[in-house]
């Protein structure tokens, strides 16, 4: 083979909330946490992660879930969304194989239509979880939503197909140099990384009704000069007083859980031991406040 076309851009997976999009995500970038300081000056968006491939550089770039929106967090998430959207080489709408087409589905992909100048590709995720005559079906109707430049049946879970997904999203992106350079997988900001490692410990275990209402912010990262630790403060913002007992628990118990089981994330990432403080305070009804939404960083 002669001439090699390398390519480069940007791509974000749209879908319902829970249709797989972050573990494709992390299945693809191959790292869950991985920080590097190199920073193009091609972008201001949110980088989740970056591909690299012999034929190109995926970059993949954050979108909250496309919904309807029902709260004002709801409606700034989809603001944030849609300028994301308008802002791609291409777009991977995920539709899970092990569940019906939906209004949901069909709302988002209405919404593509905004956005032209995208490509669109589909992508049947959770392959693994539904028997073949079905993933067959699911795929035949998702091919009548629209024209697909591509449509992918993959499992993250089950690293079906995932190389494929890869080198036929790469096809899709302009022809470029590399945009980061060969060894980075992630420029997403430190605080952001690590308040979001704190939140996955506090959902882990929690029931259906709090995950909505917890954010997490970062109010201070002091890395002291006279040792190796990385001091962490950072709030836990919940809804209501009733959560705030849950989430302290008897004695402050699941507290301490959740304060390990982030710690225990955070120090491969800072590469230094960490001292977490972390505050429960209740921003009352936050998802519809706009003052506090601010404040939440959103
Ligand atoms: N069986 C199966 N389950 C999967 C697969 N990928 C993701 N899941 C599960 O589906 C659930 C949702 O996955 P996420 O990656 O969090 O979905 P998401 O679309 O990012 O969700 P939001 O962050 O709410 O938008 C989790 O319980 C995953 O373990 C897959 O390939 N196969």
């Amino acid at each position: 083979m002669g001439h090699h076309l390398f390519r480069a851009g940007f791509a974000t997976f749209v879908g319902r909330p829970n249709v797989g999009k972050s573990t494709l995500t992390n299945a693809l970038v191959g790292e869950k946490v991985a920080i590097t300081s190199s920073k193009p000056q091609t972008t201001r968006r949110a980088i989740r992660g970056v591909v690299h491939h012999a034929d190109g550089q995926l970059i993949l770039v954050d979108t909250p879930g496309v919904h309807r929106p029902r709260t004002l967090l709801g409606q700034r998430l989809n603001d944030v969304v849609q300028s994301t959207l308008g802002d791609v080489d291409v777009i991977g709408f995920c539709l899970p194989a092990d569940e019906k087409l939906g209004p949901g589905d069909r709302f988002i992909n209405e919404q593509l239509d905004q956005h032209p100048k995208a490509k669109k590709v589909a992508i049947v995720t959770k392959i693994d979880a539904a028997p073949r005559p079905l993933v067959a079906e699911r795929l035949l109707q998702i091919s009548e939503l629209r024209e697909w430049e591509t449509i992918i049946p993959v499992s993250a879970q089950s690293r079906i197909q995932l190389d494929l997904l890869t080198s036929e999203l790469i096809k899709l992106l302009p022809e470029s140099e590399r945009l980061y350079p060969a060894d980075s997988v992630t420029d997403e900001g430190l605080d952001h990384r690590i308040a979001e490692l704190v939140r996955e410990a506090a959902l882990e275990g929690v029931q259906d009704e709090l995950p909505h209402s917890l954010a997490v912010t970062i109010d201070d990262l002091v890395e002291r000069d006279d040792k190796e630790l990385v001091e962490v403060y950072a709030n836990l913002w919940v809804e209501r007083d009733s959560q705030k007992g849950i989430i302290i628990g008897k004695g402050g118990e699941r507290l301490q859980e959740i304060g390990a089981r982030a710690r225990a994330e955070i120090e491969p990432l800072v590469g230094k031991q960490v001292f977490l403080s972390i505050r429960v305070k209740v921003a009352k009804e936050w998802q519809r406040d706009p003052k506090q939404l601010g404040r939440l960083g959103f």
